[in-house]
């Protein structure tokens, strides 16, 4: 194994990420390294990097890096992307298993053969404290105004281990979440930062979002980011407890447990392998 990084190219309805593989290459990986494999013009270009995966107490973790380097408590296409790449990589033995991150478990299970399709439990959505570290009284919000840009939107923050603000509008655009997004990723009232997902409510079966992620900007599509939206709209009474998530990537069908739990079914794509250029890391 010599210096030169082996990398596996995915992607969740557009959003791709780089699977970086510490059993397979010899990296001590710093988040100058996460930042510049993520450039889309000098580097492998993605989303985001999934290293992993790593064994601790007998669990198998994978952590999940954006594009600028911060770490995310949970990815929802990431951890689709991730399980197809241990299938592929030969790490499974049995289905469904279950998956680590920073926020936790999430189980996996495959719907298919080549683990193309799969169901994943994402846990059980919160509404106030964790990750969502909010600096304002009372320390929940949903559906109130928070001021953006100098302007008032209603606002529903949960958490799918990361944290989520859900903004309803009537209309929503990508020129929209571009322009309201980094406003709204580093306002005051989020020590943590937030991912943003604008929600358009179709009926009470589908609703469409538009996406700006923490750390990572705008993204064709998000898992936690369409859990997010799915369950704001839930607790809100906006819809029932099976809804399409449409995103300019694709579709993402979320299911609401009678627990609470949230259900993410999706389809992931191996893109490829890359062999990065000798010393790219250097
Ligand atoms: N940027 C997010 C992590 C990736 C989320 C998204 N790609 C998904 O599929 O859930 C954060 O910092 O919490």
């Amino acid at each position: 194994m010599d210096d030169t990084l082996l990398l596996q190219k995915y992607h969740g309805l557009g959003n791709d990420y780089l699977v970086l593989d510490p059993n397979k290459n010899k990296i001590h990986l710093l988040e100058r390294h996460i930042v510049k494999l993520c450039r889309r013009n000098i580097g492998a270009g993605a989303d985001g990097i999934l290293y992993g995966p790593i064994w601790q107490d007998e669990k198998l973790y994978v952590k999940i890096f954006n594009p600028d380097g911060s770490e995310a408590e949970r990815s929802g296409n990431g951890v689709r992307i991730f399980a197809k790449y241990l299938l592929d990589a030969g790490y499974i033995r049995h289905r469904p298993f279950s998956l680590y991150t920073k926020a936790g478990e999430v189980r996996i299970d495959f719907l298919n053969e080549d683990g193309s399709l799969m169901k994943v439990n994402m846990g059980i959505p919160q509404f106030t404290g964790g990750v969502l570290a909010y600096v304002g009284t009372p320390p929940e919000i949903i559906n109130r105004p928070l001021v953006f840009h100098g302007h008032p939107y209603r606002a529903t923050c949960v958490s799918m281990g990361n944290p989520n603000c859900v903004i309803h509008l009537d209309e929503i655009s990508k020129e929209k979440a571009m322009e309201l997004g980094p406003y709204v990723e580093n306002a005051s009232y989020f020590p943590n930062r937030i991912n943003m997902q604008l929600c358009k409510v179709m009926d009470r079966g589908h609703i469409r979002v538009e996406i700006y992620e923490r750390g990572a900007g705008y993204t064709l599509a998000s898992g936690t980011g369409a859990c997010a939206a799915a369950a704001a709209s839930h607790k809100l009474g906006l819809v029932d407890d099976r809804i399409e998530v449409t995103m300019p990537g694709g579709q993402l069908l979320i299911e609401i447990g009678e627990d609470g739990s949230v259900f993410l079914t999706g389809e992931v794509q191996k893109i490829g392998t890359i062999l990065m250029a000798e010393h790219f890391l250097a």
